[in-house]
């Protein structure tokens, strides 16, 4: 038996909610085989993040090749890189290894407020990764820091937020509309030409920990299937929209989201 591979590269959630834990057990549900390079050891829960410890330059640089030269992948997916040394050191390893199915969660803040991206690490990430990337899936403060514009309120603003994103250079924009202050969960996609709406009702949880990991494993997942874009990102919506909907109330703070609820689910059907 053959499964297609995914791999993750990003930064280690001890609470299991976000970060490498996230995208294996969604790429588990989606059954890919999943890989991964660690970038970042964070020690957390759901109360937050308590420390951050970012891995050398050589154990990432060692994950990958591991991974890269024996495995291989189908697609990968990059979250936590910490600092514009990992960008510039991953960036250069996805093309040596002619990773093309590649999706770039610009994760720059946890939910708590704790950074997990290096303020001089942005213009990294803008000139050497996102031009390499397939899909892109920025949230509203993750697109206005970018962009370099005010967070988007309206869906009008998220419209301009994402053509800009476009000319980054990145094939796919997901702009992800979770942080909208109200009405329903509308996330933006855009390829340079249509732009598609995928809309969901709001889900009255807290337990929202890891929604943006879970999101982006899944597109990364159905990409390594061979699912074109749209409806890579269209599977995961659906993915994410049944993780939220059955979020586990685990912890005394922000709990996780339930990777298991999709697959589930489609076996009730
Ligand atoms: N309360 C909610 N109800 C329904 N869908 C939601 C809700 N919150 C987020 N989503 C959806 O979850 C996905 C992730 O979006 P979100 O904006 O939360 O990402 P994020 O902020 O990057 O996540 P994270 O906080 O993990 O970094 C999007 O598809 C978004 O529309
Ligand atoms: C290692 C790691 N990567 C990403 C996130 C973002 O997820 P969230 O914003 O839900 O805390 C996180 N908290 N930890």
């Amino acid at each position: 038996m053959t499964l297609a591979k995914a791999l993750t590269i990003a930064g280690s959630d001890s609470g299991g909610g976000a970060g490498i834990q996230a995208d294996l057990k969604t790429f588990q549900e989606l059954d890919t085989f999943g890989t991964s390079v660690i970038t970042a050891l964070t020690a957390q829960n759901t109360l937050g993040v308590h420390g951050v410890f970012p891995q050398t330059l050589e154990a990432v640089e060692a994950q990958l090749d591991a991974v890269l030269s024996d495995i291989g992948t189908d697609a990968a997916k990059t979250g936590m890189l910490f600092s514009a040394e990992i960008i510039t050191l991953v960036a250069r390893k996805l093309r040596q290894y002619e990773v093309k199915r590649l999706v770039v969660d610009p994760v720059m803040i946890a939910k708590g407020g704790a950074s997990l991206l290096q303020e001089e690490a942005v213009q990294a990430l803008i000139k050497e990764l996102l031009p390499q990337a397939m899909v892109i899936t920025p949230n509203l403060p993750e697109a206005a820091k970018i962009v370099g514009c005010e967070e988007p309120q309206t869906l009008a603003e998220m419209k301009e937020a994402a053509v800009k994103l476009h000319q980054l250079g990145p094939a796919y924009i997901v702009l992800k509309g979770g942080h909208l202050p109200s009405g329903p969960a509308i996330d933006l996609v855009y390829d340079g030409h249509e732009l598609h709406e995928l809309e969901t009702e709001r889900i009255a949880t807290k337990h929202t920990h890891g929604t943006g990991c879970t999101f982006a494993a899944a597109i990364a997942a159905e990409l390594a299937k061979e699912a074109a874009p749209l409806e890579a990102i269209q599977t995961a919506k659906a993915f994410i929209t049944a993780a939220i909907t059955h979020s586990l109330a685990i912890g005394g703070g922000i709990g996780p989201t339930n990777h298991a609820a999709y697959r589930r689910l489609a076996g009730e059907a």
